[in-house]
């Protein structure tokens, strides 16, 4: 049996204000780096160790590993970073508050928008401020593939891959892995993991900065899954996290 950890970011500040974040690069809160380190703590005190850590190119994501790792007295760790790992693009959502947007466009729309598999937020404007297309850390991207939207079925489309050609292969090796990532990103990985339906997929909400672990078999096949710690506070960071799209 495999296991594998997966944990969203601690609080980050948009997460704080209620913002949509997708690919803006904002930090976590003191409460985010406090969730990171009580997680490493947990981890630490339960006996975990990894071999190999993943997370993606956005600091909240990043941070939340350091503090984690931190704690855990092992930041020595490796470490890959992947883009493919970023939270699903918001596109022109990104930046503007949720109970504005659900105001302004009703819960249903932006419950959509937030948690749909194929309805993607309304896209950013290639020449848009927000735009990541000039940002050098995804220089090695094919031109044009910077997003300027995503629903989950294109964040799906991208983690997959990664799933395949890094993850996979490092936990069939033997290596424990934790990996550090986003909402909409760990979403996508548990829709494929246990074969959520493009229906329940829309009830599925990721609290920040609780250990998510995965019991695997010999084929990566999921046997369980669970939150370490308080099985009813993840329940309630989880409806917290749904709630925030309410107007
Ligand atoms: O990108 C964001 O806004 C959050 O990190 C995740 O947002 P969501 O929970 O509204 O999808």
């Amino acid at each position: 049996m495999h296991k594998l950890v997966l944990i969203r970011h601690g609080e980050s500040t948009w997460n704080l204000e209620n913002r949509f974040t997708g690919w803006t690069d904002v930090d976590l809160t003191p409460t985010g780096v406090s969730q990171a380190l009580s997680a490493g703590r947990l981890l630490a005190a339960e006996g975990w160790a990894f071999d190999l850590a993943f997370t993606s190119v956005l600091r909240r994501a990043v941070h939340t590993l350091w503090h984690v790792l931190d704690a855990m007295d092992c930041s020595w760790l490796p470490v890959l970073k992947d883009w493919r790992l970023n939270e699903r693009h918001y596109g022109a959502l990104q930046g503007l508050n949720k109970a504005d947007m659900a105001r302004q466009y009703g819960a249903e729309q932006v419950l959509l928008w937030r948690r749909s598999y194929d309805t993607p937020p309304p896209a950013l404007q290639a020449d848009d401020a927000r735009s990541e297309r000039a940002d050098r850390r995804y220089a090695a991207l094919a031109a044009g593939s910077v997003p300027l939207t995503e629903c989950l079925k294109d964040t799906v489309a991208r983690v997959l891959p990664f799933w395949n050609d890094a993850m996979a292969p490092a936990i069939r090796s033997g290596r424990r892995v934790l990996v550090a990532a986003h909402g909409n990103s760990i979403r996508a990985l548990v829709k494929y993991l246990d074969g959520v339906s493009e229906s329940d997929i829309v009830g599925l909400n990721i609290p920040n900065g609780i250990p998510l672990v995965y019991e695997l078999d010999a084929d990566l096949q999921p046997i369980r899954h669970y939150y370490l710690g308080d099985a009813q506070a993840a329940a309630q960071a989880a409806a917290a996290v749904a709630a925030q799209g309410s107007a």
